[in-house]
């Protein structure tokens, strides 16, 4: 009977649970939406229930559609939206709040009192990030402070803490791991990322208590079975897990130096491989733990931009114009240019290279001849924009000059982002047949540790590309536009 990984891609605005074969194709893909929650401006939570929920009903459609039964499961693969903290009751289960996203601003105070009493270098020395409520550190604090009765619960060893990763295994094991890899720590603002643990330093500044942290375990291991009980009716080993961003890393197979991936998805994320050595950025990157595989813990350089494909649904759902996000391309298509017209979607403030957690979003450019056509196409190139932005600075800090882009995600499936990214970039952009790659990448790294793979090596030769975007954009365009785009963020800062 043909085996299968399962991957278990639990992303931003929905979960997905995805079948590969051992030629890392899909097979079979379920996925569904679950609610956010809005509750003030800048603030973005979910509820840890109803991802649960959601992760369960994917898992059972994927099974049931494809005619895959739970033996046929050689393993499971987890990757997940990083940074959104969960904190719960490790004898109910009952989460203490709802999960606060990583996209939210509500601990911008706590970050403002951290950064004005100097902090910055030594939490840039040791975590590689830099201080903003974008990571899960203050809102664990948060949590504490603002949530009755938790405090002294968390002191009293009551409580757990987990980003989406460890609160999945957490259930799909029946509470029995409490444990997160070590790409997922490092996003936490409080686990040192040269020494390898959980520092002490940091969780006394924050005041957060050490018993409520899982264990940090490489991203290609079995962690724990299922609970047959719950569902697959069977132990299916818990093989492997990495935040998505770095899961899209391993699934693009850029397992070299200097290898770079972005992913548009509700943000958009370029990391670059730099191998066993962290790089510290001067210019708004962050350092990040790609992966501890085969012994080995490896790094990235990232670029995160808060919002990409969230913009293309501001559009679809917020002003309501066209149905689907996919249709925003045939708009773009229809005008040459958007005619001096440029969004800058700073929704939720603007991440690398800029890290300003107060800039909200703006149009500049508008006249009476602007239509929504322009208005769509505006938008799309701010994608590309932002990603230029991170681009010249990542070439800047490592000193590589990047030849090729390989790009995964749900918005690379439309083509005049690609070709206008291309343009702007001046680079050529490579779209994988593959492009939930985030998914790929996870169950790579459970199958290497189920042996379903044998090595790296095995899984480099399955990359194949679906299509090349080459620039075609004469240089002079190319400068002018994105000259624009750098005055409308400038502005836009500046408007605050
Ligand atoms: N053809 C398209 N053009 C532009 N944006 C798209 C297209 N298809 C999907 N998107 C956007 O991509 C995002 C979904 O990508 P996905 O990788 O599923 O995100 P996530 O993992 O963050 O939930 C949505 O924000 C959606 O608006
Ligand atoms: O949901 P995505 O794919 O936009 O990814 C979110 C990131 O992991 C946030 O750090």
């Amino acid at each position: 009977m043909e085996q299968y990984m399962m991957a278990l891609d639990q992303g931003t605005t929905s979960s997905r649970a995805i079948l590969f074969d051992r030629d890392g194709k899909m097979v079979h893909a379920a996925q569904k939406e679950f609610p956010q929650y809005f509750p003030q401006p800048g603030w973005v939570e979910q509820n840890a229930n109803e991802i649960w929920g959601s992760i369960l009903a994917v898992i059972a459609t994927c099974l049931s559609e494809a005619g895959v039964k739970t033996d046929q499961i050689a393993g499971i693969g987890i990757t997940n939206q990083r940074e959104t903290t969960v904190v719960w009751d490790k004898e109910t289960g009952e989460p203490v709040y709802h999960a606060i996203v990583w996209q939210s601003r509500q601990t911008a105070d706590i970050c403002e009192q951290l950064a004005s009493a100097g902090y910055d270098s030594l939490i840039r020395e040791k975590t590689g990030l830099l201080i903003d409520p974008y990571f899960s550190g203050t809102k664990i604090r948060w949590i504490l402070d603002h949530v009755e009765g938790v405090r002294a619960r968390a002191e009293r060893g009551e409580l757990l803490f987990g980003t989406i990763d460890t609160w999945l295994i957490w259930k799909l094991s029946g509470g029995k791991a409490h444990v997160t890899d070590y790409s997922n720590a490092s996003r936490t603002m409080l686990y040192n990322i040269h020494e390898l643990k959980w520092d002490e330093e940091l969780l006394e500044l924050l005041d957060i208590p050490a018993c409520m942290l899982p264990e940090v375990r490489p991203s290609s291991e079995i962690y724990a079975l299922t609970a047959a009980y719950h569902f697959f009716g069977r132990e299916v080993p818990i093989a492997g897990a990495a935040g998505d961003q770095q899961a899209a890393l391993f699934g693009q197979t850029c397992f070299k130096e200097g290898m770079v991936k972005i992913t548009y998805g509700t943000g958009s994320f370029m990391l670059m491989h730099t191998g066993e050595r962290p790089v510290k950025s001067e210019h708004g990157l962050i350092t990040t733990i790609a992966w501890g595989v085969n012994g080995k813990v490896e790094y990235a350089l990232e670029g995160s931009v808060f919002v990409a494909g969230s913009a293309v649904q501001w559009l679809r759902d917020g002003l309501r114009m066209f149905r689907e996000s996919k249709d925003s391309e045939q708009y773009a298509r229809r005008v040459d240019s958007t005619e001096g017209v440029y969004v800058v979607p700073a929704f939720v403030g603007l991440g690398s290279p800029y890290w300003n957690s107060e800039v909200r979003g703006a149009v500049f450019g508008l006249t009476r001849g602007t239509t929504k056509e322009h208005f769509v196409r505006a938008t799309l190139e701010s994608l590309a924009y932002q990603t230029r932005d991170v681009l010249a600075v990542m070439e800047e800090d490592t000193g590589y000059k990047i030849e090729t882009l390989r790009v995964d995600g749900g918005a690379v499936s439309n083509s005049f982002l690609m070709e206008f990214q291309s343009d702007i970039l001046n680079v050529p952009v490579e779209r994988p047949v593959i492009i939930e790659t985030t998914a790929l990448g996870a169950a790579y790294l459970g199958g290497l540790a189920v042996g379903f793979w044998k090595s790296q090596d095995e899984i480099c030769s399955k990359w194949s590309l679906e299509q090349r975007f080459d620039p075609a954009m004469e240089d002079e365009v190319r400068e002018r536009l994105y000259g624009g785009w750098k005055k409308a963020v400038h502005a836009a800062m500046a408007f605050q």
